[in-house]
């Protein structure tokens, strides 16, 4: 795949008229997004803004109450994680998934491990799938060995990514995978993001930090008491709008 793969007329993710309620709580009202291939998009919005949900929503965590959801065009009913999985979407949370006592190989195929023909678990191609994708993606950890508890913060969230990209065919959606990371560490795990869009994977990424969003987004969704506020493309436009459109606060 060439390494600025261009986005493609048909989005990978669209969403229309999404509604999702909680009892008497509307967490997210009449909300429309599409993504498309190697498209990184962020979601930006104050506490309980809604971007949590609508990333459940898209991983099959929670229906919603209405609305739409189509892949590559084609409308999907997803009522499980892993239906959203079939369906080729993975999530990186920022509170990791991954099994401490397990080593880095053993974590890129948690619950999906291969066998070989004589039913075992088929460890060399774990090893050499997940040497392989370390490599491309440069997540620097010692070796596919490695035990998950050894490696920093930034090296785990690294693995998790790689996880993800292993499996996602269509879209990452990532919530706050920097939120507990250092300077250094948030840089490289951005890097790693950024490289995604060389694979035509769609993004879609909540953040809190706006210099990050800025960094990696291609376009910027700004969401607030659960309604879109509007969508902007990140070249077109600066920090002081999108803040004025989270809070509200000026005229956009
Ligand atoms: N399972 C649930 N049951 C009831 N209400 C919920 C549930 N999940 C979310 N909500 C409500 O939906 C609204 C949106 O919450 P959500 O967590 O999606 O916001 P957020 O933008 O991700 O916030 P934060 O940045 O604080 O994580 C909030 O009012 C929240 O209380």
């Amino acid at each position: 795949m060439p390494a600025n793969a261009i986005s493609t007329n048909v989005p990978v993710l669209q969403l229309t008229d999404i509604r999702k309620t909680f009892g008497g709580i509307t967490a997210i009202e009449k909300f429309s997004l599409d993504v498309h291939p190697g498209e990184i998009v962020a979601l930006v919005g104050d506490n309980g803004a809604g971007k949590s949900t609508l990333i459940k929503i898209v991983s099959g965590v929670h229906p919603p109450t209405s609305g739409s959801i189509a892949i590559d065009n084609e409308i999907v009913a997803m009522s499980n994680a892993t239906m959203a999985r079939a369906r080729g979407i993975e999530v990186v949370y920022q509170d990791l998934a991954l099994a401490d006592q397990q080593s880095v190989y053993m974590n890129m195929f948690l619950g999906r491990e291969p066998v070989n023909r004589f039913g075992l678990l088929d460890r060399r191609r774990m090893i050499a799938e997940t040497e392989q994708l370390v490599k491309e993606l440069d997540v620097r950890i010692p070796s596919a060995h490695a035990t998950i508890r050894d490696l920093s913060g930034g090296q785990r969230q690294g693995v998790a990514i790689a996880r993800a990209t292993h499996w996602a065919s269509k879209l990452i959606l990532l919530d706050e995978p920097t939120a507990a990371l250092g300077v250094a560490e948030t840089a490289k795990v951005e890097e790693i993001v950024l490289s995604l869009k060389s694979r035509n994977i769609g993004v879609l990424i909540i953040s809190h930090s706006l210099d990050q969003v800025f960094r990696l987004s291609d376009r910027i969704c700004v969401l607030r008491r659960g309604r879109q506020i509007g969508v902007r493309k990140t070249a077109e436009t600066d920090k002081n709008q999108i803040v004025a459109m989270i809070t509200g606060l000026q005229e956009h």
